[in-house]
């Protein structure tokens, strides 16, 4: 599952682990992007890595890989996927996606070679529309979850007004939020 993950949410982690139970996966590895280039103003790498290691620990289920962030350059999915590839040649790999996120996977680099490497998952997200019609029907599939109206960007802007953001992040990122003092001066 890869994101921005700035912070990462409890969105995120329904999503995950909801596809982990219905494609019977063996994990899921979050993959914390590097240079998100449609997303101008994102915290450091290292925090959102480590938002999303503290995240995740509970769940021997889930790892959190630095392919996206330990590669220079912007980030692309075709470029995730291979080097996940390359490090696991054996596993049958699935990309899990938000509606949204789905919905503007036509404009990814190499869109037709992305379904050779991965089986696609786009979930359901509370105010976002998203269909499959059109895409290649072995390699993506669409999973309603329970709908959990969380962003990050709604997250950021609660931590900038001085509103709580407990049970929307795990308590352990809430920590790491006030610890490192992260969002306190959002201009928006
Ligand atoms: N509440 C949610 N329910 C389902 N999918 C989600 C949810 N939040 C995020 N996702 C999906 O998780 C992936 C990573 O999302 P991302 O890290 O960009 O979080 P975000 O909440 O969308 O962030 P932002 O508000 O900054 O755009 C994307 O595919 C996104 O569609
Ligand atoms: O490959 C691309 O061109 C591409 C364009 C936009 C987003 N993505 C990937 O989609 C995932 C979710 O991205 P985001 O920006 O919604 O956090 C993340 O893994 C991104 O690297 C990938």
């Amino acid at each position: 599952m890869g994101g921005t993950f700035d912070p990462i949410h409890n969105g995120h982690l329904v999503a995950a682990s909801e596809v982990a139970q219905h494609f019977d996966l063996d994990e899921v590895v979050f993959v914390p992007t590097g240079e998100p280039y449609l997303k101008p103003d994102v915290s450091p790498s290292e925090d959102r890595y480590l938002m999303t290691v503290v995240a995740t620990a509970s769940n021997p289920r889930f790892k959190v890989s630095r392919v996206d962030i330990d590669r220079d350059g912007p980030t692309y999915t075709i470029d995730t996927l291979r080097d996940i590839r390359e490090q696991q040649p054996d596993a049958d790999l699935f990309f899990i996606t938000g509606a949204d996120a789905f919905t503007s996977i036509v404009e990814w680099k190499d869109v037709d070679e992305l379904w050779e490497l991965a089986h696609f998952v786009a979930v359901t997200r509370p105010g976002h529309q998203v269909s499959i019609t059109g895409y290649p029907p072995d390699r993506v599939s669409l999973l309603e979850i329970p709908a959990l109206a969380i962003s990050s960007t709604d997250c950021r802007a609660r931590v900038s007004a001085g509103y709580p953001v407990w049970y929307l992040v795990p308590d352990g990122v809430v920590q790491y939020i006030s610890k490192h003092d992260l969002y306190r001066r959002l201009s928006a």
